[in-house]
């Protein structure tokens, strides 16, 4: 664990860039520093492994003051990844991952090794391991940052706008990516950015700091949303906010029914008369084919030449109510069909279960 505990941090020219700080960073998890520019959130960070020292407060990591501990070997335990990967261009790929195991006096081979690992571990083409820096797009080279910052498997990251200077689509593979990561390797990780989005999306904590380096939020990013503390939280956390938490809403709740799913092979008759309401037809191991309207419905014969619409999924157990509403509205039944964690329909979300759902969330924000 982490500990800010009044850190603040005056510049020599007077500018208080961190204000009396207090908060923890806990193992395992990721906390997100975010703010507008200006707002500390690098100053905060590098504070931690010593590229700053605070003027006044301290920072404990594991209950230790880190200006007690001599900054190489604190940086030992804590990997460093920034913006535009910060990689040594004249080494090749897999010698900037090696380079803290090189440090460390491990022999050439065992580093390689350990390079190619990580280089693997964090989804790159292993043919690019000989290449150069300059040789590789931004996305791969970020992707290199994350693997040399974790070659000595430091138990902390500080991770400083590491995803910002990429497209947005690159942007949200690296995210993607880094919670995958983070599912297996479960480091103490803190997070800069400026993006709200990234922090909602990546933090388990999210800090929210104002000019002048205080603490406006810490919470989780349900809570966040849900609760934003003051009036500059709920204005950084801009547009949009209601929608956005129902991603952290778990589609669970929805009441679904189980009479609007038949399979292809059904004869006509046997669903004739039972069938007031669009029906979801679905192939001989249980997944979606599409839609039937009850006009659709043939005279006779079976479902399986009724050409079926287009319809929307989420996963029961897994998947967010904005995922199941998104289902819905990408069905022209306005229904969503629940799927299981193989694809097999289990039932269906209708728009009164959708809106009995809502309702609950709504009535959640009035409390
Ligand atoms: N070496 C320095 N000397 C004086 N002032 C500094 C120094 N470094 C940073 N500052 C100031 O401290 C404040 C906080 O800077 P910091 O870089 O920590 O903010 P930030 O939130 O990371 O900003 P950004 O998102 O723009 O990177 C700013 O007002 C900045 O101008």
């Amino acid at each position: 664990m982490i500990t800010f505990d009044g850190v603040t941090k005056r510049y020599p020219d007077g500018t208080v860039a961190v204000d009396d700080l207090s908060l923890e960073v806990p193992t395992g998890e990721i906390t997100v520093f975010v703010g507008p520019s200006g707002c500390g959130k690098t100053t905060s960070l590098r504070m931690i492994n010593r590229m700053i020292d605070p003027s006044g407060g301290r920072i404990l990591l594991d209950g230790v003051d880190v200006t007690t501990i001599d900054p190489p070997t604190l940086r030992r335990g804590i990997g460093y990844v920034i913006q535009q990967a910060g990689l040594f261009p004249h080494r090749k790929i897999v010698d900037n991952v090696a380079t803290v195991p090189y440090l460390l006096g491990w022999d050439k081979k065992k580093a390689r090794d350990r390079a190619m690992e990580l280089l693997e571990r964090v989804g790159l083409d292993l043919r690019l391991a000989g290449r150069y820096p300059f040789q590789l797009s931004g996305g791969q080279q970020q992707r290199v940052g994350v693997a040399r910052a974790l070659a000595a498997d430091p138990p902390v990251l500080l991770m400083d706008e590491p995803f910002s200077a990429v497209d947005p689509i690159v942007r949200a593979s690296l995210q993607e990516e880094l919670l995958r990561l983070q599912a297996e390797l479960n480091k103490t990780i803190v997070f800069v950015t400026h993006d709200i989005d990234e922090a909602i999306k990546l933090g388990d904590r999210v800090a929210v700091l104002r000019v002048g380096g205080r603490l406006a939020q810490l919470a989780d990013p349900a809570t966040l949303l849900a609760e934003p503390a003051d009036d500059f939280v709920r204005e950084f956390l801009g547009r949009d906010r209601g929608i956005r938490r129902l991603s952290f809403v778990p589609g669970d709740g929805l009441r679904l029914r189980g009479d609007l799913t038949v399979p292809a092979s059904a004869e006509v008759s046997s669903v004739r008369g039972t069938a007031e309401a669009w029906l979801v037809v679905v192939d001989d191991d249980g997944g979606p084919l599409g839609w039937i309207a009850p006009k659709d419905l043939p005279d006779s014969g079976t479902l399986a030449g009724v050409p079926a619409a287009p319809y929307g999924t989420f996963v029961k157990g897994r998947d967010s109510l904005r995922s199941a509403l998104d289902a819905a509205l990408l069905s022209p039944s306005g229904n969503a069909i629940a799927v299981d964690g193989s694809g097999r329909v289990v039932g269906v979300a209708t728009r009164e279960a959708l809106d009995e759902a809502l309702a609950r969330v709504a009535d959640g924000a009035r409390g």
